[in-house]
């Protein structure tokens, strides 16, 4: 299938281009590079430099015969939304509307949206199902959430079929070592925790040792980039074997602390950092573990790399091999 893949030079875009050629597709990125640096676009692999708002997208979709839509540019970072709304809103959400708009005017059938665990908020009960309440707690999960009711809307009156990916902490690297994650300004707990041993930063901050958990820290289930790109393969070939609209949870059923993934960190790297303890940030909910079940029951989607280890041990290989992301060029 020709697909387009917005964000396609992004970190799980970027994996996902790869798993789209390996299983023969035609990948194009679309990609403002708004943010960092231009991953690695394969060599081969149509790249287009344009914002998912552009006016021209649905004469580009026509001309490209594009057939699917893997929509992964956005603003992404919980603590940012929270002091920086209005980004979220232009970039998440018209933004999207635009480019879902494109893609009803060029008659693009199906759409695979990544959303977030972001949309459910501090959950009544964990493993997290799909029908669990929608409540988010940060202005990220809430751009998520509108952009999927915009999908439900038009799958209903427009008959454009999607499927919503709902990513628990995606992490880790493909393992051969040459894509990573390399966000700009970095956010993210393994990134930074592996910066910290590294010697790039000081110390890693906990944010937060008086949550209701065991040890005091927010819980996360770490789901390896790898088994997130799988899934967009296995949704947008489901979809175009005539599946419904759907939302599917994406993570492990495990959750890790934020103390238990530094241990990991340190036993992995075997480097000792320091940590320092921090305050609350704005918007974090204890703790969000994934129910698989729907995704695995229906569309057969394993998870293959997701072990914590794994996870930070190719973490790791890109960070030794990329001490400063994309900027080190191979
Ligand atoms: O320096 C840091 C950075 C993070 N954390 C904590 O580590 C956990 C994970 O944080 P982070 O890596 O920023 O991820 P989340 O805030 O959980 O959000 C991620 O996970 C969401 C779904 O759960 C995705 O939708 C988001 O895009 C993605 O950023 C949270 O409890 C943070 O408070 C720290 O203690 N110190």
């Amino acid at each position: 299938m020709k697909l387009l893949v917005t964000g396609g030079a992004g970190y799980i875009g970027s994996h996902t281009v790869k798993a789209l050629l390996a299983a023969g597709h035609e990948p194009v990125v679309l990609d403002n590079l708004s943010r960092g640096h231009v991953a690695a676009v394969p060599a081969g692999v149509t790249f287009i430099n344009k914002d998912i708002a552009d006016p021209n997208l649905a004469e580009l979709l026509r001309e490209e015969q594009i057939e699917g839509i893997m929509h992964f540019a956005a603003h992404s970072q919980v603590g940012e939304s929270m002091v920086n709304p209005a980004i979220y809103y232009e970039n998440n959400v018209v933004g999207s509307f635009r480019l879902i708009e494109a893609a009803r005017q060029a008659g693009v059938r199906y759409f695979v949206f990544s959303s977030t665990a972001a949309v459910y908020g501090e959950p009544d009960e964990v493993p997290i199902k799909e029908t669990a309440d929608l409540h988010p707690t940060n202005v990220y999960g809430r751009t998520k959430l509108m952009i999927e009711h915009m999908l439900r809307d038009y799958s209903s009156i427009y008959g454009m079929r999607y499927v919503a990916l709902r990513y628990f902490n995606a992490a880790g690297a493909d393992h051969s070592g040459c894509i990573g994650e390399d966000h700009t300004p970095e956010t993210h707990l393994i990134p930074l925790v592996l910066q910290a041993a590294q010697g790039k930063r000081e110390s890693i901050t906990v944010f937060g040792t008086d949550y209701p958990t065991a040890d005091g820290t927010c819980i996360r289930d770490y789901i390896h980039v790898s088994d997130l790109a799988s899934a967009h393969v296995l949704a947008m070939e489901y979809l175009c074997d005539g599946g419904e609209s759907q939302v599917f949870n994406l993570g492990t059923g495990n959750g890790f602390s934020v103390k238990e993934i530094i241990d990991a960190a340190k036993k992995v790297t075997g480097i000792d950092f320091n940590v320092t303890i921090g305050e609350r940030r704005a918007g974090d909910p204890a703790k969000l573990i994934a129910s698989s079940d729907k995704i695995k029951d229906m569309l057969g989607w394993k998870p293959v790399a997701s072990e914590v280890e794994q996870v930070l041990a190719d973490a790791w290989r890109w960070h030794e091999a990329h001490p400063n992301g994309y900027d080190d060029k191979d």
